[in-house]
């Protein structure tokens, strides 16, 4: 998935077919071709440090640890691979869904093909592994099924990002707005400790609203 810090783009090989609404002024993502940034696709941007994780969330703590002058050549890398046109084509779009306007992008079809859900997951595992992330973020519903796997395979912790009213620990919480709606996420304090190196994971990153939530979350 995601954006100085952060995660993925939109000329997005896998999800091709998302509209070309340009994201808020305020998201710190890349454009690439003017597009929405989502997760599965080559301009991602990796994890983040956790320098200096606190209670009460501040401007950003943390930095990205990819440089900007590596993320085109992760593009072209991702260009080339095989395996993303697969990956793209396993995901079912559906118009209008859940209202008029919205152009869904439907990963249950992807998680119906088992070359391709290993493809999505091997992907991320190759891109992340060795890079001393000690902690996977992953956003309540769909960045649990692609997490945690994730997470273990490059030995790392998973935290989940939850809903309001769902973790029964000590949480923070930060309110965001949808493509259709608001919501609101939480973490549990103690989940993270200054100093890690977190990786986020979703499906996809549409007004940027829910990753950006789950960075200030992490107090980046
Ligand atoms: O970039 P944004 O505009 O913030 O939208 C992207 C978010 O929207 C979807 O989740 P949703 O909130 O629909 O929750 P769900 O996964 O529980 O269905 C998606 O899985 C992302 O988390
Ligand atoms: N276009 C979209 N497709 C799938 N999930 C979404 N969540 C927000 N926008 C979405």
């Amino acid at each position: 998935m995601l954006q100085r810090a952060l995660i993925f783009s939109s000329s997005n090989p896998i999800c091709s077919q998302l509209p070309t609404t340009a994201p808020p002024d305020n998201t710190v993502f890349p454009k690439r071709n003017g597009g929405w940034i989502i997760p599965f696709s080559s301009y991602q941007l990796p994890a983040f440090r956790l320098r200096n994780y606190r209670r009460t969330l501040l401007p950003p703590l943390c930095s990205a640890s990819d440089s900007a002058a590596n993320r085109p050549n992760m593009a072209s890398q991702d260009e080339q691979d095989p395996r993303i046109s697969n990956i793209s084509s396993a995901i079912r779009v559906i118009p209008d869904f859940p209202k008029p306007g919205i152009i869904f992008q439907d990963i249950t079809t992807l998680l119906l093909d088992t070359k391709a859900f290993r493809d999505t997951i091997d992907l991320f595992v190759e891109r992340y592994r060795g890079k001393d992330i000690s902690v996977v973020a992953g956003i309540e519903a769909r960045g649990f099924i692609f997490g945690p796997p994730i997470a273990l395979a490059i030995g790392a912790k998973f935290v989940p990002m939850r809903k309001p009213n769902k973790l029964p620990g000590e949480v923070l919480s930060e309110e965001y707005s949808l493509e259709y709606g608001k919501d609101t996420m939480e973490m549990h304090v103690d989940a993270v400790k200054a100093g890690e190196r977190a990786l986020i994971i979703d499906d996809l990153v549409a007004t940027g609203g829910t990753l950006s939530a789950a960075i200030r979350l992490l107090g980046i």
